[in-house]
């Protein structure tokens, strides 16, 4: 795409963001004099442009720049731009991301089996696993011959002032279904963090969560839970419905992304919330079906570490022209 498109886009994207209310002003246009080498990957629906930045430690795009490129009318499209930098300490490489509304969480699990599938393609590696370094620590995924990925994504944080919110813990340090009231209704609320923060419901006013009850509910419900008071570092929030001890439904309302097809971080959270919570069974991989398709979570007990395996796949590769 010339500058000269994407400057009168970004007019054309300045006036339809006043006309919908949306304030554009501060997309700035992509200025960079060289091309963007990009692909384009999915994990359940939940979908990144990936960027090869091994080359120097900084993105080589910025969060303006990420809000333009993840508009699904004015640009590539996607829930995230996902960069792969180079290594810190020991590690394989180091990743980071930034949400479609330019902001940066501290892990994406979804997306860092994107990023380990791309790495993989791109270095025509054969099935392996990475040592990754992100702002939520070292993220272990594994190639499988499956063509599957499998992912340590480490230890759940459950001290709520670090998850973080403040919300008051109700075992502990931890707060599990906590009363949250949320226009008019009591949510019970479950908090976990894996590196980034998560607010889990399994049932309000005394009823189990009922997905297709929700569904037209979840946009105009959803940022009320993700800018709540309680949550100091906004959250994401899951809705979940228990098919069985080992088997759950969820929809999803991401912070910095809004509705998306998939979590794999919150499917992590979810299951986590559902054994503290007596609903799931903690020795047994769980069945996390999500508006994308299926996670497979495990918190082991051995480890305290949670596994999740899932799909990751290219969809396409391409260059944004200065
Ligand atoms: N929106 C999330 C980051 C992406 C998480 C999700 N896409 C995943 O797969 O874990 C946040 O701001 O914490």
């Amino acid at each position: 795409m010339s500058s000269q498109m994407l400057n009168r886009q970004a007019v054309s994207a300045r006036a339809f963001g006043r006309a919908a209310g949306r304030s554009r002003s501060s997309v700035r246009v992509m200025a960079s004099a060289k091309p963007l080498t990009f692909s384009k990957y999915q994990g359940l629906g939940n979908d990144f442009i990936l960027v090869d930045n091994r080359h120097t430690s900084e993105p080589v795009v910025t969060p303006e720049q990420a809000v333009k490129i993840c508009d699904r009318n004015f640009g590539i499209g996607g829930d995230g731009v996902i960069f792969a930098l180079p290594p810190v300490g020991d590690t394989d490489l180091t990743m980071r991301i930034f949400n479609s509304d330019g902001s940066e969480p501290e892990m994406c699990g979804n997306g860092i089996r994107c990023l380990a599938k791309f790495v993989s393609d791109i270095d025509n590696a054969a099935p392996r696993k990475y040592k990754i370094h992100t702002l939520a620590g070292l993220i272990q995924p594994e190639m499988l011959a499956d063509g599957q990925v499998r992912v340590d994504m480490g230890t759940p944080i459950l001290e709520g002032p670090k998850v973080p919110t403040t919300l008051a813990p109700t075992q502990g340090s931890t707060v599990v279904q906590q009363d949250l009231v949320v226009e008019g209704k009591t949510y019970k609320v479950t908090c976990v963090s894996m590196g980034n923060p998560h607010a889990v419901i399994y049932s309000c006013d005394g009823e189990p969560i009922k997905i297709d009850d929700l569904d037209k509910e979840l946009a105009a419900l959803g940022p009320k839970f993700e800018r709540n008071a309680v949550f100091p570092a906004r959250t994401n929030t899951e809705f979940v419905e228990v098919i069985s001890r080992s088997h759950v439904r969820m929809v999803v309302w991401e912070r910095g992304a809004g509705r998306t097809l998939a979590c794999g971080t919150g499917a992590c959270a979810l299951v986590v919330a559902g054994i503290l919570e007596g609903r799931v069974d903690r020795n047994q991989v769980c069945r996390v079906d999500l508006p994308g398709g299926p996670l497979q979570i495990e918190w082991r007990q051995s480890d305290n570490h949670i596994y999740m395996t899932g799909p990751a796949e290219l969809v396409f590769s391409g260059q944004l022209r200065a």
